[in-house]
């Protein structure tokens, strides 16, 4: 059982900018909830707050009532935080260290690190061939990769991936958020999106944020268009005009069935290329 997450009343600012704004959710054990949002409503920052890399001005972040310590959470970053100049699979096994008990290091210090879990997550993520490469050689999709691998090799109990499909084609995005939901199972699982569409048809909760507070907070197949366009502003009357049919809202049990869903849910019917509609366009 993962512990239950709970942000009681979280804030916090960077010089007179309020990032996260008295933002309460509580996420229950085993949820796996989609955070979207326009671009610098403090989604980042609300997945940095309750990883612990960084503290609230006011509030709290807590599992199972107590503050977040130790090796709870694991969180893919969206930017670079990996070593450039170490192999993707020296990446990835840092990771892996994270997840040993502290005594490894006393009992065994020369002891090397079973790379298999490593070696079997890159390869889940389509990244097999690279494992020597170094990070500095990879396309900005692998190192995505790279981070998530890293991050979910951690084995802990609440993973938070921020825009784990970002730069990745639409195959690869189907493949990475199979890897995530398998691999985290029935963790907890909190993902920032800018899609929004596979926010509704992936996940069992979507919360959107504007500007460093909830707009809305609904299981998957209550998310509206017009909840969008609250959220998302006058951008959403292009969406209206090309969304027409109801979303696809798999729950995430049946979609786990069909890996491929992202792809065969994409419709070209409207002549705009994938690349040209709305995040949220189904
Ligand atoms: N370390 C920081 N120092 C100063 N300002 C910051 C810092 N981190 C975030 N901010 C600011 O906080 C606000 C929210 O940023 P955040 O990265 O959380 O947004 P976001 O919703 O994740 O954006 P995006 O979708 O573009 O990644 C922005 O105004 C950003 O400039």
């Amino acid at each position: 059982m993962s512990p239950e997450l709970t942000l009681d009343g979280v804030t916090k600012s960077f010089g007179d900018d309020g990032a996260v704004r008295d933002v309460s959710l509580g996420i229950a054990s085993g949820e796996h909830v989609a955070v979207v949002g326009p671009s610098g409503t403090g989604k980042t920052t609300l997945l940095r707050l309750v990883s612990g890399a960084i503290q609230p001005d006011s509030g709290r972040v807590l599992l199972d009532g107590e503050p977040v310590v130790g090796d709870a959470v694991a969180l893919a970053y969206q930017g670079e935080t990996l070593v450039g100049r170490r192999t993707a699979l020296a990446n990835v096994l840092a990771g892996r260290l994270g997840a040993l008990p502290w005594w490894r290091g006393l009992v065994e210090p020369l002891a090397p690190v079973d790379p298999d879990p490593a070696l079997s997550l890159l390869d889940r993520v389509g990244l097999a061939e690279k494992a020597d490469a170094r990070v500095s050689s990879l396309s900005a999709g692998q190192r995505q990769r790279v981070a998530l691998a890293r991050a979910l090799v951690q084995d802990a109990p609440i993973v938070l991936a921020d825009e784990p499909t970002a730069n990745l084609d639409p195959s690869t995005t189907a493949t990475v958020l199979d890897v995530l939901e398998e691999s985290v199972g029935d963790g907890t699982l909190v993902t920032v999106l800018h899609d929004v569409r596979l926010a509704r048809e992936r996940y069992d909760r979507v919360v959107g944020l504007a500007d460093g507070q909830v707009c809305f907070d609904r299981p998957a197949t209550a998310v509206t268009d017009a909840l969008l366009d609250e959220l998302f502003g006058p951008d959403m009357d292009a969406a209206k005009a090309t969304t027409e049919s109801p979303s696809v809202t798999a729950p995430r049990s049946t979609v786990a069935e069909t890996p491929s869903a992202v792809a065969q849910t994409t419709n070209d019917d409207d002549g705009t290329s994938p690349e040209e509609r709305p995040p949220w366009h189904v």
